[in-house]
């Protein structure tokens, strides 16, 4: 706002019923702006009602209630989601956040006691420019504000400083604190297996949190000074021009911010939008660098580029929406909230002078000394401009905060599922089973589950296990069997039957929705999978993985003993070849699937646990070097379930588990005539049930590797 001493003839005289005409005014446009958002709701509710209902409060047929839609806005919701989160980022008055947040109270005071200091200056410095008063404008200009620099600019630089200390701090404290949920057991399995809420955990954890402390840290300031700033120049106005004038500005902006959340669009409902548009995009990129051998065999670049550019446009056509939007809206926000305010501001400047009804002893009494006049004003004009800046900067602020709630609404839901999933209950999009066609939203809670689990060394019993996918779907009724120690059991069956579902019950990825499992403790299994994870970091880190070298060596294995579980799985050459145990690669691409396969029953090798499950974790190795491997797990007492339909594997099992994928299942002992029906090739000596069984399988492709399934 300029000080300029023009004023708005007329106005003065009827202060009352201008303002009376603008509250009228904006309570006219909140009034209609309401009706219009009642009728779209009555619209969206009688179209969900037409729907079936969906999104419904009622519970589904299952008992388990549909998950309800988010509305992400500055609203009790959002208060809620903030008590939650703010604990995390400020975790006591002793911590070092609480000790940030009072040194930017401090900078945050001091800064406008400069504000207040400095707008008298520029009175006495106009004054003395005015008054031609040498002497005194060189010790103001010169000396004065020479001495002043100093404090002023350490104090804007330190809030700066504060502020960026406190951001960094808050996403210090919920980056950790996600990764402790996160990564606790299982929770990052069941939050992209399980539960379906969250799409981009990786991109929540890193940009939204860092986005949401960062606005959080700026909240503050945002919000204290301004009001900080308003009381204090609120007082000084009213000292100066009339304690009325302060009341109208404030009153003025008041409105007009009112007026302005009404018409403003839902920025915050559009910011998490983004956001999760953002996420998707970044997906779409990272699995075309996670598949690039696949894709580039394919010849897929062209069919990838449709998705990465579809996700794309969906942001280019979200984001244009939304600038487009904050176009109109800017408008409208800076007629209402700079212009008007300034033309109200002159009027209120300028009216002790013009009017002498209003004078007051620093405004208006002085007519004889047109410099203390013009003295006064430019002092005035910089409370007034403070304080309009200050009220400004609430209005923005509470702006902000709608776009603050979009990235509130993200973290909380990402720490809400968090909680959620490892208290075991899951939410999830399922298909209907009666058509197969519809979705549903479902909360599914486990922690009522009858499913038991008894922890015992030597054995694996499954009592009347049902098996059933997070999806509902039920694969097997009752599974019922019992291994022990030294009893290996081959699991065969078409694809999609539940092998590797069983696994997934049995580790306690998949909920246990009833029977008893009874088996050994965690550290006494371990898993093969098919394809097999390789870790960031040195090569002996993939060989003893999860163990670090400090555990591998407190168990007493040396390089030289590592070695010699390298050599056991024939892949000695790698040391050499790949520059040492300590070289670091992406050896996800720098060994062969067989190779990385063969890693893998070294690292077995070196965990030697009770019980092994091997899904498929050798069909990229040679019969050869396979049966050298299963021999060496006998040897070693490591008892195995594997699920593999190579029939040369038959001879280091003792038992069979064959699902025939319509929910039925055999478990028996394998005798002398499986053995010699795997030398011939299945289909000799055959039961009719069975070779059905299997003639079906091959016409669906059921066939693996080279050799006859089982
Ligand atoms: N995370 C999941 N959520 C919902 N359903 C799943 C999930 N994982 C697997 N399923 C379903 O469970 C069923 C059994 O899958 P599973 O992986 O156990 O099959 P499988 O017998 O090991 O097959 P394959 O021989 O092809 O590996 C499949 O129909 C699959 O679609």
């Amino acid at each position: 706002m300029a000080p300029v001493l023009s004023l708005p003839f007329g106005l003065h005289r009827q202060p009352k019923k201008t303002l009376a005409g603008l509250s009228f005014f904006i309570a006219f446009v909140i009034v209609r702006r309401q009706q219009a958002r009642n009728r779209r709701r009555a619209r969206q509710q009688q179209r969900a009602a037409a729907a079936g209902g969906a999104g419904s409060s009622e519970k589904s047929r299952d008992g388990s209630s549909p998950v309800k839609a988010r509305r992400v806005g500055v609203d009790k919701h959002f208060l809620e989601q903030l008590k939650k989160l703010l604990p995390i980022c400020i975790p006591g008055f002793a911590s070092k956040e609480a000790g940030l947040l009072a040194a930017l109270a401090t900078i945050l005071i001091a800064r406008t006691w400069l504000d207040v200091y400095f707008s008298a200056f520029n009175g006495s410095v106009v004054k003395a420019i005015v008054s031609r008063d040498r002497k005194k404008f060189i010790a103001k200009a010169v000396i004065e504000f020479g001495m002043m620099m100093w404090p002023m600019s350490i104090v804007n630089n330190s809030l700066k400083f504060t502020i960026s200390a406190l951001a960094l701090s808050f996403r210090e404290r919920l980056t950790k604190f996600a990764h402790d949920q996160y990564l606790d057991g299982i929770t990052f399995y069941k939050i992209s297996n399980i539960d379906n809420r969250i799409q981009n955990a990786d991109q929540l954890l890193t940009q939204d949190i860092d986005k949401f402390a960062e606005n959080l840290s700026h909240l503050y300031s945002d919000i204290a000074k301004p009001i900080v700033d308003v009381i204090i120049f609120a007082m000084k106005l009213g000292q100066a021009i009339g304690t009325e004038a302060p009341f109208y500005m404030i009153g003025y902006f008041f409105m007009s911010g009112i007026a302005l959340r009404a018409i403003s669009p839902p920025f915050g409902k559009y910011t998490a939008q983004e956001q999760k548009l953002e996420g998707d995009f970044r997906f779409t990129h990272s699995r075309i660098i996670a598949h690039s051998e696949e894709i580039a065999f394919y010849n897929g670049a062209e069919r990838e580029k449709e998705g990465v550019n579809n996700s794309f446009e969906k942001i280019v056509r979200h984001v244009r929406k939304v600038y487009t939007m904050r176009f109109a809206n800017g408008i409208l926000d800076s007629v209402l909230v700079k212009y008007c305010a300034t033309m109200t501001a002159y009027y209120l400047l300028a009216r002790p002078v013009f009017d002498p009804a209003y004078a007051t002893e620093h405004m208006g009494r002085v007519s004889a000394d047109p410099t203390k006049i013009v003295e006064d004003y430019s002092r005035n004009s910089g409370y007034l401009v403070n304080l309009s800046q200050a009220v400004g900067r609430l209005i923005l602020a509470g702006r902000d905060l709608t776009r603050f709630a979009g990235y509130t609404s993200r973290v909380s839901e990402l720490f809400d599922v968090l909680e959620d999933v490892k208290k075991g209950r899951y939410e999830r999009t399922m298909v209907a089973k009666e058509d197969g066609t519809s979705t549903q939203s479902k909360c599914v809670d486990t922690t009522g589950l009858k499913g038991k689990v008894v922890t015992q060394d030597g054995v694996i019993i499954f009592e009347k296990v049902p098996i059933v996918t997070p999806n509902n779907d039920l694969l097997v009724k009752e599974l019922s069997f019992k291994v022990t120690t030294g009893m290996s059991c081959l699991i065969s069956g078409p694809n999609g039957c539940g092998k590797s579902s069983l696994f997934r019950i049995l580790g306690d990825l998949w909920p246990l929705f009833g029977g008893t499992v009874t088996k050994p403790h965690p550290s006494k299994l371990f898993y093969v999978p098919q394809k097999p994870y390789l870790a960031l970091g040195t090569f002996r880190d993939q060989v003893i993985y999860p163990d670090t070298k400090a555990q591998a060596v407190a168990k007493g294995f040396s390089d030289d003993k590592l070695f010699e579980l390298l050599s056991m799985v024939h892949l000695g050459y790698l040391i050499e070849r790949e520059g040492g145990w300590d070289s670091v690669q992406d050896w996800a691409d720098v060994l062969s699937g067989g190779e990385k396969q063969r890693v893998a029953m070294a690292r077995l090798f070196y965990h030697k646990p009770q019980f092994a499950i091997l899904d498929e974790c050798t069909s990229a190795v040679s019969i050869d070097v396979e049966g050298i491997m299963y021999e060496h797990a006998q040897k070693v007492g490591i008892t195995l379930f594997t699920v593999s339909h190579r029939p040369s594997l038959i001879r280091y099992h003792e038992y069979l588990l064959r699902f025939d994928g319509e929910g039925h299942y055999q478990f028996r002992k394998l005798g002398q005539e499986d053995l010699q029906q795997a030398a011939f090739g299945f289909g000799h000596g055959k039961s009719k049930k069975m070779r059905k069984l299997e003639d079906e399988e091959r016409d669906n492709g059921d066939e693996a590797d080279t050799e006859t399934s089982i």
